[in-house]
């Protein structure tokens, strides 16, 4: 995990050597979907087993067949809320709740509109309570104008005062970061990877292309 020195509260992957294959398989244009769902539930999976080093450990006595000795328990794994971000969260979903099985799970539909308004449709809303001992992991694989997420942490706020609020992504753009720290400063964010830039569409470059349309194939527009 590396500090990203420009914001407080921002960290990458770039120093795991997995997550960067990982990565790199979701990159290229000819992965299909099959694989880039699984790349999603990987990186969900260690990302959030990278997420436990950051979280606080109690220590308790074990019995082995043997004798007593000492051993941890990951005491924040047990109060942790996941938010998922409808489409392309739900592979990362799949593989945070590996490593967070007590996890209570809410789910949103963010839908982003076209540039340069990029208006956030939010239709469906299921969050739980939150509690003072929980943390919260708000899970989109991408974080590019910033849009979408300040609308579901805006809306999250409206549910209780968790301990700690995490952003959990695959790629993010520098602008859409400094937009979510500027209101949101006490959020942190851990991503595989910043990237270099948006381009006139709102597309992380070099990105992945459309993660929700990457993994679950373009929806049909009949209206
Ligand atoms: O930071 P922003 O500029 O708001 O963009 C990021 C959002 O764009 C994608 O969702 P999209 O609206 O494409 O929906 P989908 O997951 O259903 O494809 C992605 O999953 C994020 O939620
Ligand atoms: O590059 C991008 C930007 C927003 N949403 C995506 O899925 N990809
Ligand atoms: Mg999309």
């Amino acid at each position: 995990m590396k500090v990203d020195e420009r914001w407080s509260g921002v960290y990458s992957f770039e120093d795991s050597p997995f997550i960067m294959e990982v990565l790199t398989e979701l990159r290229d244009r000819n992965t299909d979907s099959i694989a880039f769902r699984k790349g999603l539930v990987k990186l969900g999976r260690y990302m959030g087993y990278e997420l436990t080093k950051t979280m606080e450990v109690e220590e308790v006595e074990v019995e082995t067949p043997l004798e007593k000795t000492k051993g941890v328990v990951v005491k924040d794994r047990r109060n942790v809320v996941i938010i998922t971000v409808l489409r392309a969260a739900i592979p990362l979903m799949e593989g945070l709740i590996k490593v967070f099985e007590h996890a209570r799970v809410g789910v949103v539909s963010a839908s982003r509109g076209k540039a340069p308004k990029f208006e956030i449709e939010m239709n469906y809303i299921k969050i739980p309570d939150l509690k003072p001992e929980d943390t919260v992991i708000v899970a989109d694989p991408m974080i590019a104008t910033g849009s979408t997420l300040i609308k579901v942490l805006e809306e999250i706020e409206k549910y209780g005062k968790p301990k700690r609020t995490i952003v959990l992504g695959v790629l993010a753009a520098p602008e859409g970061i400094s937009r979510i720290k500027e209101q949101f400063p006490e959020v942190e964010i851990f991503v595989a990877k910043v990237d270099r830039e948006l381009d006139e569409k709102g597309y992380i470059l070099p990105g992945l292309g459309d993660a929700g349309d990457r993994a679950f194939g373009a929806p049909l527009k009949v209206s």
